[in-house]
């Protein structure tokens, strides 16, 4: 059976889909909802069946398609209209015929919320909550009353702030939920209020709040502190405006600073995972600098860190990565000792035993390196090549001898060349030395780049077959020294795949297609590497 006495309660599909820039389809919304099932919440707030076609139709399609592990699916709305009963509001009707147990309740608790927003009476405001709580209970439905606006109105007008949680409590809402709606709230005044309410009523209470003071997840931490049982979280912090409280940093905290058992067994080391995944689903970017859940959550770059998890990890972490389903890693950069190298080399699978000489090597070549504006951390391939020259395991396929490339435009007579009708072909030729053979090779790209890349693939590929199956899935390129203008120093990284895997290489030059020559020639070296090619 499962615990009610803690809840950790989502509502990414209501309040995160609230956020500028997340429109979700039906289908979305039910992946969405499967993953956070996953991760073991006890409530899901799937959105506002009635208020839009879509909401409507996830309860429906929620009802037939959605098998629930942990989680109950939960409808949100707002208390009947004033003057109607909530039997003859077809508004309260969606979410009595939605199909979800649990419904949640918005409702003012704010006086002057009532009286300027709803424009009606405290005491009719204090009715539409008992007779929309009463309605959907005498259907058998669990409601949740979130409080709108709690904290303001409890500063502004402590009696009748008191009086709504006392009434949705008394008409059968299993937990009323205190919302800092503005999200200006710091957690002493959490700690303060939630404490006094407690005291004062006796209810069992939630917390909902939002990040506008970058505080969300601190209040609702505070909140639990002061006796809340309940929170209400989105995946990665997405809601209105700048968000709510971050479901997996609350949950991180709870779990593994409070050793509170929140979650079924096995279900927190999913936390990365379902995160990465939902950002993927609402076509964000996964917050890479995210607690416990980003990719640079646990990677560490400074080189007196690194000497130090040499010793013992915990000595630079504050939690086990992999408990929360994330993996520590090494930058290796100009700030790195010898222990990052050691440790990033470990990482990559490869041992520099005890040499102290050869670790300091590496460092000095890439603080060189670094100097004349490569940049290691994000390109492991090209780190791993050189770390391997350095161990005197030199990865060689092919010998370049020289490349060219031309490119040519065709102005169409009359056009604009800021129009893009005009016709620009480049043309790559690569003289090559492979496996004893000298090998000569020209093809044509829409840029310079593209025809180095096709020309170099086509020496390669009668001596490597499986060459077919790399691609190059992104191009990136950095100018160094801006103010140098059309002399600037350029940063190229490219990232090529094989299906599977990726990884990046980088070069440098003045000259943009130099540089990337140098990443290129590095990735496919690596690519064959990893396809298992013996060496030279
Ligand atoms: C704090 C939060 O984030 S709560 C979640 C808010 N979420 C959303 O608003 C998203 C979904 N909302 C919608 O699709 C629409 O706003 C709807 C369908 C709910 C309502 O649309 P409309 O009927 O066109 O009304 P509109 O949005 O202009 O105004 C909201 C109405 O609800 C009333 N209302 C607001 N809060 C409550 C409440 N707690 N209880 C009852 N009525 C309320 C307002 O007074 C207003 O009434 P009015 O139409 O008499 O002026
Ligand atoms: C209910 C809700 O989303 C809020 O008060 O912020």
């Amino acid at each position: 059976m499962r615990d009610d006495s803690f809840h950790v309660f989502d509502t990414t599909l209501r309040d995160g889909a609230q956020r500028e820039g997340i429109n979700l389809r039906v289908s979305d919304k039910l992946a969405i909802a499967k993953l956070l099932d996953d991760f073991g919440v006890a409530f899901i707030e799937g959105g506002w069946p009635g208020a839009n076609p879509k909401d409507t139709e996830f309860f429906r399609r929620a009802s037939q398609e959605l098998d629930l592990e942990h989680a109950l699916l939960t409808a949100f709305g707002a208390t009947r209209r004033a003057g109607v009963r909530a039997a003859d509001d077809p508004q309260v009707a969606a979410l009595r015929d939605s199909g979800a147990s649990v419904v949640t309740l918005v409702a003012k608790s704010d006086d002057r919320h009532v009286e300027r927003a709803l424009r009606t009476t405290l005491d009719e405001n204090l009715a539409m909550i008992a007779d929309t709580v009463s309605h959907l209970r005498e259907h058998g439905q669990r409601v949740f009353v979130d409080c709108e606006h709690f904290f303001d109105g409890y500063r502004h007008h402590p009696e009748y702030a008191l009086s709504v949680v006392r009434t949705a409590a008394e008409a059968g809402a299993d937990v009323v939920v205190l919302c800092d709606t503005n999200g200006g709230m710091l957690p002493a005044d959490i700690t303060r209020v939630v404490t006094e309410v407690r005291e004062a009523t006796g209810v069992r209470l939630g917390i909902h709040a939002q990040d506008d003071t970058g505080c969300a997840v601190a209040n609702t931490l505070a909140a639990v502190d002061a006796g809340a049982t309940h929170v209400q979280c989105t995946a990665n912090g997405y809601g209105e405006r700048v968000g709510n409280a971050d479901l997996f940093s609350v949950v991180g905290a709870l779990a593994l600073k409070r050793g509170r058992e929140i979650l079924p067994e096995g279900c927190l080391g999913e936390m990365t995972r379902v995160s990465t995944a939902i950002a993927e689903i609402v076509n964000l970017a996964p917050d890479t600098h995210r607690p416990y859940v980003g990719v640079s959550a646990f990677a560490h770059k400074a080189g007196l860190h690194a000497s130090a998890i040499k010793v013992d990890p915990d000595l630079y972490q504050h939690t086990d990565p992999e408990l929360v389903g994330n993996r520590m890693r090494m930058l290796v950069s100009d700030m790195a000792g010898r222990a990052s190298v050691e440790l990033k080399a470990r990482e990559l699978g490869l041992d520099l035993g005890d040499d102290r000489a050869l670790s300091g090597r590496v460092v000095e070549r890439i603080k060189g390196l670094e100097l004349s504006g490569y940049s290691f951390e994000a390109a492991d391939a090209s780190l791993e090549l050189l770390l391997r020259e350095e161990l005197g395991e030199s990865v060689r396929y092919f010998e370049t001898e020289s490349w060219r490339v031309l490119t040519e435009r065709r102005p169409t007579a009359g056009s604009s060349p800021l129009a893009g009708e005009d016709e620009s072909l480049s043309e790559a030729t690569v003289k090559l030395r492979v496996k004893g053979e000298r090998v000569i090779a020209t093809a044509e790209g829409n840029g310079p780049v593209n025809a180095l890349d096709r020309a170099l693939r086509s020496s390669l590929e009668h001596a490597f077959t499986a060459l077919g199956g790399l691609e190059l899935t992104d191009y990136k390129v950095r100018i160094l020294e801006g103010a140098s203008g059309t002399d600037a120093v350029t940063r190229i990284l490219v990232t090529f795949s094989d299906g599977g895997e990726e990884w990046t290489t980088v070069g440098v030059g003045p000259n943009v297609v130099d540089a990337s020559w140098v990443a290129l020639e590095q990735a496919i070296t690596y690519g064959l590497l990893r396809q298992g090619y013996p060496r030279d």
